[in-house]
């Protein structure tokens, strides 16, 4: 593998699951393997969970890690082609992407959408741009498009977790106060179209997600249809796509309660956390024994964990 950017950066999904459960059952089986090489952790915005499983899926791997919040710690970085810099911005991201090649053997990049923009958002332009001017492997802690290490980890969760060989999965729009990135859902849609699972997008108009994401997923605007005989049900909140990056439906009828959970076949409860309790999903439901939010952020590690392990061996 030398870059895990998107789903289609996987030439076989199975495989790459297997190698996570694996990492699961025996996490230091592959201590060797990154002896002497370096993961360099590039975060544009915040992160607890990406963070935190990365750096101890390295570990796992015995490689060092080294973290930079560019945000707070690191110069400004400017990535306008051709711009005169003489503004804030001291660094350009050329020269910051080649430098750190020559102190990693691999980089994990995070940066959002600006959400103003779609066109601009759907260029992916920082993770596209470190791709161009790094020489080393990249992986994508979540862009301005998409999250593959959370989709695998929610692909290894659902994997662990579903009673029948094709579940029903449901990917809900749910309410939040902010306007939030695509990425999530965006990435998740991704993955679930490309296992062999039945997939339904619930949202309100004008949050369609983008048809190159989507796919041929069946989407509805009636939340309690959807959630109709569920196994899975993944809540997430996401900003509108007609109106971009705004904040339009606030509906609190699409939060998620036992009552909603009530309508599925004994659906577990999925969603990437950070969540905002009683606004996406009431308390009853994430404390309730139908939840699998903590281990899908458990199963954050072994994705990384697979994805450092094949990177480092070349292969998938
Ligand atoms: N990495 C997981 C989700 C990150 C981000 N959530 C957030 O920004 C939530 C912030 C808040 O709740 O204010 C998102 O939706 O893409
Ligand atoms: N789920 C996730 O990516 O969490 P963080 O934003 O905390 O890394």
């Amino acid at each position: 593998m030398k870059q895990f950017t998107a789903v289609h950066d996987v030439t076989d999904i199975d495989a790459l699951v297997k190698d996570a459960l694996a990492c699961k059952e025996t996490p230091f089986a592959w201590h060797e393997l990154g002896k002497y090489k370096t993961l360099g952790l590039l975060f544009f915005n915040p992160s607890l969970r990406t963070r935190m499983s990365t750096q101890k899926a390295a570990y796992h791997l015995g490689m060092n890690v080294m973290v930079l919040n560019v945000d707070k710690d690191g110069w400004k970085i400017e990535t306008e082609e051709g711009v005169i810099m003489n503004s804030d911005k001291a660094e350009h991201l050329k020269e910051a992407a080649a430098v750190m090649s020559q102190y990693c053997d691999v980089l994990g990049i995070r940066s959002f959408p600006e959400l103003k923009d779609k066109e601009e958002d759907l260029k992916d332009q920082v993770l596209n741009d470190f791709l161009k001017y790094t020489t080393v492997p990249v992986i994508s802690l979540e862009s301005a498009t998409r999250h593959p290490l959370q989709s695998l980890a929610d692909v290894v969760t659902i994997e662990e977790n579903k009673k029948v060989a094709r579940p029903k999965v449901v990917l809900t729009w749910a309410p939040h106060p902010r306007a939030l990135p695509q990425a999530v859902p965006n990435s998740f849609a991704e993955w679930m179209n490309a296992i062999d699972v039945d997939f339904v997008i619930a949202c309100p108009e004008g949050y369609e997600l983008d048809e190159q994401f989507a796919g041929n997923a069946v989407v509805t605007h009636n939340q309690e249809e959807a959630l109709k005989d569920a196994d899975f049900v993944y809540a997430k909140n996401w900003s509108s796509t007609t109106e971009y990056g705004k904040c339009v439906v606030q509906d609190s009828s699409w939060m998620i309660d036992n009552q909603k959970m009530s309508l599925t076949n004994e659906g577990k409860f999925m969603h990437c956390l950070p969540v905002r309790r009683n606004v996406v999903v009431a308390d009853e439901v994430l404390d309730g024994e139908h939840s699998l939010v903590i281990e899908q952020a458990n199963n954050r590690t072994f994705a990384a964990q697979a994805v450092l392990k094949n990177i480092l061996k070349g292969k998938r």
